[in-house]
């Protein structure tokens, strides 16, 4: 007796705090602002839909017969094509999606992911096949109204989830939002997803430990909801999550396509019955064929129809998956559908017979052409400096770091220690140069290595929040150029102030802020050539070799260690931007007014002034001697101020250059 008290108790006050979390996610939803520049309807047609990619060839050949191969090829087209081989990913795919749930189901590596990028417009080489939204096709402003979280979101690993979800919403969210309603906005997806817990917890990474697999997941799920798009795609969004979070989000999903009016597809593996029981409309695939396309409701009849009856109570999903991941059964489906169209092989008669069969709707509202009132939400000044506030946080930790510090103070004390207070007379020579050429070099590596990796770090975020238009890539490169100046400028700053005057360098506070001035923007020049080689390359291990072997070039011909370059390879020595860098700053020191270093009797000297029993030698001839005065220094100025400008100029073409591959 005590016990049903106590059960019944229990299960009125859980019912209690279901219909608690239900309002208030009810709530939440119809509170999240309208973000969207879409506010009407969308239906996603897509009918005939193939993709297929050239195969590797089988001839496996050493990579020096390939030259020869490309001979053969001009002189027989043929032969190239007989080389040929193509492999069908997905083959005659359709389906429709109106502001309802539709899910995409099949067994691993039918192709569903590579639906979703091709509906995405993320995939568009090798594909045939039509695509309209509301019966127009697919443009580059259509992305802005199309959300799509994939498989594996990245995010910037040091941010906060608050943060990261801000930055978006700043970013994407409507001009006409006041930016109090955009943080709103944030608040209200937080709490939507469950994310409150974890809301100041940073993102993290493989390597950063962060928030955990789930959260991650509906961080990229709340990063789309959160600017309102009307169309979702989301692949695999349940996967990583328990039951209960997993039937939540898709309840959450469910009811932002009834309230909301949103037209969601996601791929999604494995639903339990009552997941299932909430999709609207049903594509099944298998080896990229059709296996079935058509209303939720229709397909367990359609199964028994085939032969395949599901059991009573079992989990229609774990039906269909079974007999997908079954050859016979497999087969047998596949066969089965394609006689059910065989007089409509790419699918566009079901496509228009099911994408029309909308009640209460006004057809011309339904296929309105969908306008954008801005191409870029934010303008091009909140974008910077949005940008650049990110880019700093993110950068910051990495850029100074304690292990960074730790490196600067180390070479600082030992660079102040072997050159501590150089004498003033002709056997300082060398110990100046040294001095003068380890900080150029030094500080060239340095920045170099760590711009390397800026570009190819974002790469996948770049892509991402290109395809969603969330600002112009010359927003993101001054920015990126803006937060990182300061950062790779402190080490620097801090090793030449103290190596300069412990190291007895032209005692001349001018000669001083030319030599500071000269260092940093050869900092800023190798930080340049890094972001060059990162853009050119977009990957971490191919651009970090190609900037070490430039920098250890660049380093050979600046003139340090080799003076007598033979003739017919001294012109690369003009290539080099430490030459230019290195000759400058040996120039401020050594023809400073009154420079001159003693000469020391009893030592066989290889300057003349010395040899001819001069007292001194004058610091031009120190430079002649040395063959570092070949250059006029204003020449040497503008050349380094020429490599400053045109090696950024020539990473943000580089770098467009590879925005403009990934969105052909
Ligand atoms: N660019 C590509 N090059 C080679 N093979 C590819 C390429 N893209 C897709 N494939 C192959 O096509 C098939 C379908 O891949 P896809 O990722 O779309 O499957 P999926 O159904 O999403 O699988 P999963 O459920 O395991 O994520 C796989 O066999 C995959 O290896």
């Amino acid at each position: 007796m005590t016990h049903e008290l106590i059960d019944s108790t229990s299960k009125a006050s859980n019912d209690a705090a279901t219909d608690d979390r239900t309002i208030r996610r009810s709530q939440l939803i119809q509170n999240t602002a309208q973000g969207s520049s879409a506010n009407n309807a969308v239906f996603v047609e897509f009918h005939g839909l193939s993709y297929r990619i050239p195969e590797k060839s089988q001839d496996v050949r050493p990579w020096w017969r390939t030259f020869q191969t490309k001979k053969t090829k001009y002189q027989s087209s043929d032969v190239e094509k007989s080389e040929l081989h193509y492999k069908t990913i997905i083959e005659n795919i359709h389906g429709c999606a109106n502001p309802s749930l539709m899910a995409i189901m099949g067994q691993s590596g039918s192709g569903k992911t590579t639906l979703l990028n091709i509906l995405a417009g993320r995939v568009t080489k090798g594909v045939t096949g039509s695509i309209t939204i509301n019966g127009e096709k697919p443009t580059k402003n259509s992305k802005r109204f199309i959300a799509y979280c994939t498989q594996d979101d990245t995010f910037y690993p040091l941010l906060t989830v608050r943060e990261s979800l801000t930055y978006t919403a700043l970013l994407r969210l409507p001009r006409s939002m006041t930016k109090a309603e955009k943080l709103q906005q944030v608040e209200n997806v937080i709490q939507l997803l469950h994310l409150t817990k974890c809301a100041d917890t940073i993102i993290g990474s493989d390597h950063i430990r962060g928030i955990s697999g789930g959260e991650r997941k509906r961080v990229s799920i709340a990063a789309e909801l959160l600017t309102d798009p009307s169309v979702i795609l989301l692949d695999e969004p349940t996967s990583g999550l328990d039951s209960s979070l997993a039937f939540e989000l898709v309840k959450i999903l469910k009811e932002f396509t009834v309230k909301r009016g949103k037209t969601i597809i996601m791929v999604i593996h494995q639903p339990s019955s009552q997941v299932f029981e909430m999709f609207d409309k049903l594509l099944l695939m298998s080896d990229g064929k059709m296996v079935y396309f058509g209303d939720r409701a229709d397909v367990v009849p359609y199964f028994a129809g085939v032969g395949y009856k599901c059991r009573e109570n079992f989990n229609p999903a774990d039906h269909i998956l079974e007999l997908l991941n079954e050859k016979e059964s497999k087969e047998r489906l596949i066969d089965a559908y394609a006689s059910r169209v065989s007089d409509d092989p790419t699918g566009k008669q079901i496509v228009h017979r099911h994408s029309r069969l909308v009640e209460n709707q006004d057809k011309a509202q339904i296929f309105k052409p969908i306008k954008v009132e801005h191409r870029w939400e934010a303008t091009f000044k909140q974008q910077v400096l949005i940008l650049t506030h990110r880019a700093f946080k993110q950068r910051r930790p990495v850029m100074l770091s304690r292990l960074h510090g730790i490196e600067t103070i180390i070479l600082t004390t030992i660079s102040c220690l072997i050159w501590f207070r150089l004498s003033m007379d002709e056997t300082s020579i060398n110990d100046r140069r040294g001095l003068i050429f380890f900080s150029c070099i030094f500080w060239s590596f340095t920045p170099l290595i760590t711009a390397v990796t800026s570009f190819p770090l974002d790469r996948s975020l770049l892509n991402k929040e290109r395809q969603s238009r969330s600002y112009r890539l010359s927003s993101y490169f001054i920015a990126k150029q803006i937060a990182e100046f300061p950062l790779v400028l402190v080490a620097p700053l801090f090793y030449t102030l103290l190596v300069y005057w412990i190291g007895n360098l032209v005692d001349d506070f001018g000669r001083f802020v030319a030599h500071m001035a000269i260092t940093m923007i050869t900092v800023l020049t190798a930080q340049g050539f890094g972001y060059f080689f990162g853009a050119v390359l977009m990957d971490m291990q191919q651009s970090m070799t190609a900037s070490t072997v430039f920098m250890l070039s660049t380093m050979l011909l600046a003139g340090f260690y080799a003076t007598n370059i033979p003739y017919w390879i001294e012109w690369t020595s003009y290539i080099s931007f430490s030459r230019y860098s290195f000759r400058l700053l040996m120039q401020n020191q050594f023809l400073a007014g009154s420079f001159r270093l003693e000469c020391v009797s009893g030592i066989r000297s290889e300057l003349a002034q010395c040899a001819n029993g001069a007292d001194f030698v004058s610091g031009e001839e120190v430079l002649e001697h040395l063959k570092l005065n070949d250059t006029k220094w204003y020449i040497n100025l503008i050349s380094v101020f020429a490599y400053f400008v045109g090696i950024r100029l020539l990473a943000y073409f580089a770098l467009r250059n590879y925005g403009k591959k990934k969105t052909r």
